[in-house]
């Protein structure tokens, strides 16, 4: 059983900020985790770090194989597949969307490698194939969010990555535009080369079946970490948000939580 990733008694602090403690947590290839924890928890914190854009404080991390301190962080990053809203901000968005899928090839912002017009025929092939036809030829500035998101995810996809990370990628969609993104991210986890899904969302009704597993993240502790049927149910839920809350199952096998 290949490991994709494992945190190995992982901490991080920030000045005085235990942001992060003692974290152990094991991801291997097969699985497909998604993070749920309420605001300021530390979840993007876990995933830059996965990213290799922040170090542990203290502890080890294995990422793909490589130890923190003995791998190549560039190299690193066009293994994996990045979307978050914090990338949307970095991108050049003046440039046409087909050079923005085409830069994930490079895990590059902007192109500046050469490039083949097969490597431009492939980017153009990774959007269709999301369902971004109509998208190509346009400029990344004019789009909505949820084509943008989509995109994203086919620039993801240019580095056929072992693991994809998508940190809260429904953020801004309408019901229609997140179920468009929703189906994309199921047939990715239905690819013969797929990658390891990692998703952060704070609406469980997002966390669709291809999430066999679940961690939960308060106060930058893992409260549990499990197969999904153990963690996405009434009792852990409302143990790790400390409030009663009612789940409902809606269609496709989701879980909606509601306050009680
Ligand atoms: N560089 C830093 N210095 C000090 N505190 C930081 C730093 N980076 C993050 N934090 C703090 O660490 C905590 C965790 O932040 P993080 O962004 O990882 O949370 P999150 O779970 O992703 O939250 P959200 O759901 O709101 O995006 C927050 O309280 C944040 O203010």
């Amino acid at each position: 059983m290949e490991r994709i990733l494992r945190f190995d008694d992982v901490s991080v602090t920030r000045g005085k900020k235990k942001i992060l403690h003692h974290i152990n947590w094991q991801v291997n290839q097969g699985e497909n985790w998604a993070i749920l924890g309420l605001n300021g928890a530390g979840k993007t914190t876990m995933l830059k770090m996965i990213h290799g854009d922040l170090w542990p404080t203290s502890g080890n991390l294995e990422v793909l194989g490589g130890v923190f301190g003995h791998i190549n962080i560039p190299e690193l990053k066009t293994k994996i597949g990045w979307v978050s809203n914090a990338l949307q901000d970095q991108l050049h968005t003046g440039d046409l969307v087909d050079f923005i899928v085409l830069s994930g090839k490079f895990a590059s912002i902007g192109i500046y490698q050469e490039f083949s017009q097969a490597d431009l025929d492939e980017a153009r092939q990774t959007l269709i194939d999301m369902g971004g036809q109509k998208l190509l030829g346009k400029q990344y500035a004019v789009l909505s969010q949820g084509e943008r998101q989509l995109v994203l995810i086919a620039r993801a996809m240019m580095a056929h990555p072992k693991l994809l990370i998508l940190d809260e990628p429904c953020n801004g969609l309408d019901l229609f535009a997140r179920e468009e993104l929703l189906k994309r991210v199921a047939q990715i986890s239905r690819m013969p080369n797929r990658p390891a899904l990692l998703l952060v969302s704070h609406y469980t009704e997002e966390l669709l079946p291809c999430f066999n597993n679940v961690l939960l993240l308060r106060q930058g502790q893992v409260i549990q970490a499990g197969k999904r049927e153990d963690v996405l149910n009434e009792t852990s839920l409302s143990a790790f948000y400390s409030k009663p809350i009612q789940t409902v199952t809606i269609s496709g096998n989701r879980l909606a939580v509601y306050p009680k």
